[in-house]
């Protein structure tokens, strides 16, 4: 039987100063990709539930990125009883989703289309069922032949950082078959 979890509420809201990612002109596109991830595409199941925004960047951030429209990404994400692993708390592989969602959408606004090519989870605290936290992407320029670092966390409403994560992203080019491969 499945353990009685608190629900968000209105704690998914984004962040004060962000936006909804359908209004933005590429978040638009992967806010309909989200909506069947199994990351982000149960908004009201018992699983994780996941909602993005987004801001325009900082002419500090804007130097380093390449997109016509590039903007910064955060998620607020919420672990219910379906994300249990050790007792109580969220396993760890869905932590590691949400940070790997979250990163590679970010560096898809930054940049372009992008595919995981190696990440990294730090586990700091575990978070108990029920939390609502926030997931706080970055995301470096464009390095070589078409890659990007992104990195995130994953941090509560009183400050505590629960998980790290950070990650080498391939921007995605004319040899590679991801966009039109069922994708
Ligand atoms: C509509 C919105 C949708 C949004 C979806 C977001 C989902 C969230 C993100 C994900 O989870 S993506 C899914 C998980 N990832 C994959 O399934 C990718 C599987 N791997 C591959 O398909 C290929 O390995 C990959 C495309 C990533 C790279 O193959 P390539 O043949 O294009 O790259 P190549 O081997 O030539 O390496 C390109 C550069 O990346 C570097 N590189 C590649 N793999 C690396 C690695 N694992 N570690 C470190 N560096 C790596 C490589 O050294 C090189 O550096 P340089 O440009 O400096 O020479």
């Amino acid at each position: 039987m499945e353990a009685e979890v608190r629900e968000p509420g209105d704690a998914l809201a984004a962040p004060a100063g962000w936006r909804p990612l359908a209004t933005h002109p590429v978040g638009a596109i992967i806010a309909h990709y989200a909506e069947r991830s199994f990351v982000a595409g149960d908004p009201t199941g018992q699983g994780i539930r996941v909602r993005y925004a987004w801001r325009a960047m900082s002419p500090d951030e804007a130097c380093v990125v390449t997109a016509a429209e590039p903007a910064a990404l955060a998620a607020r994400a919420w672990f219910g009883a379906r994300a249990e692993g050790p007792p109580g708390h969220a396993h760890g592989g869905s932590m590691a989703a949400v940070l790997d969602e979250a990163m590679g959408l970010a560096v898809w606004l930054a940049h372009r289309a992008a595919v995981a090519a190696h990440l990294e989870t730090d586990f700091r605290r575990p978070i108990p069922l029920g939390t609502t936290v926030t997931a706080e992407t970055t995301v470096g320029p464009a390095e070589g032949t078409g890659k990007a670092r992104a990195t995130a966390r994953l941090v509560g409403d009183d400050g505590t950082v629960f998980a790290e994560g950070s990650a080498l992203f391939v921007l995605l080019g004319p040899r590679h078959t991801f966009a039109g491969g069922g994708a």
